[in-house]
């Protein structure tokens, strides 16, 4: 069953990556099960959170023994699709989309991802490749994720060229996008976009610690 049809809420769907990240660590470890508690005190969560979390799965935990390492990262994964191979093109192969298709952790296939075709204009990047994979002719875009069932996007064009962009992919079958050009795309809602703005996040942070610190000068 999909969280979809069981209506988890995006608060549950948001933290169950890190407790997927919290059970791979675990599983690397050797440590075959935990309980709440211990998951908790290493989380930073409450016990009843994770349970409460959890049981939206229909609880994968045993009173007394707690839960099985193994069997929950796997479950969790199934429900994070990443039990499905997710292969993703990446349109805009310039600083960070070499970035993103060079980094290691996600772009390894026992979570999933597999990027497996990066997209540009510029003919002097066309035909090179980053992390053995090939920068694309933007021309040949919509043969290429017709012929491979692509299903994800990474944006990482310049934000003018985003929108359009965007609108074609859906028409050639893109689901989802990781979309990190600062514009909000207008997209039928059959369509995931998933906006990574690492300003807003820094912009979270700058809040913080100036609050805090008005915070203490008020003392
Ligand atoms: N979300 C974030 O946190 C974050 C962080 C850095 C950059 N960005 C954004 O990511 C985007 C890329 O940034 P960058 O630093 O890699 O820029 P860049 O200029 O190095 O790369 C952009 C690439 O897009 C290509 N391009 C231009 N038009 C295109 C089109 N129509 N189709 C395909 N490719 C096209 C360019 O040739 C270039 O190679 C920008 O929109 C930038 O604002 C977002």
């Amino acid at each position: 069953m999909s969280s979809m049809d069981k209506n988890i809420s995006p608060a549950v769907i948001k933290r169950l990556p890190r407790y997927y990240r919290y059970l791979g660590a675990l599983k690397a470890k050797n440590i075959t099960r935990i309980s709440s508690k211990e998951l908790s005190e290493r989380m930073k969560v409450t016990a009843s959170q994770i349970r409460q979390d959890l049981n939206n799965f229909g609880g994968f935990g045993q009173q007394g023994y707690g839960y099985n390492v193994e069997n929950l990262y796997v479950e969790i994964g199934k429900i994070l699709g990443l039990d499905k191979s997710n292969q993703m093109i990446i349109v805009g192969a310039g600083n960070l989309g070499q970035a993103l298709a060079n980094y290691q952790d996600f772009n390894n296939n026992s979570i999933g991802f597999q990027v497996i075709a990066l997209f540009d204009v510029n003919p002097k990047l066309i035909g090179i490749t980053v992390h053995g994979v090939e920068v694309h002719d933007i021309d040949d875009m919509e043969e290429f994720i017709k012929n491979h069932e692509i299903k994800i996007a990474a944006l990482t064009l310049p934000q003018d060229q985003a929108p359009k962009i965007a609108k074609d992919l859906v028409s050639w079958g893109i689901k989802g996008f990781w979309n990190f050009a600062p514009v909000d795309l207008t997209l039928p809602d059959s369509v995931t976009v998933e906006n990574v703005h690492l300003a807003e996040s820094l912009m979270t942070l700058t809040y913080n610690i100036h609050s805090r610190e008005d915070g203490e000068g008020a003392e």
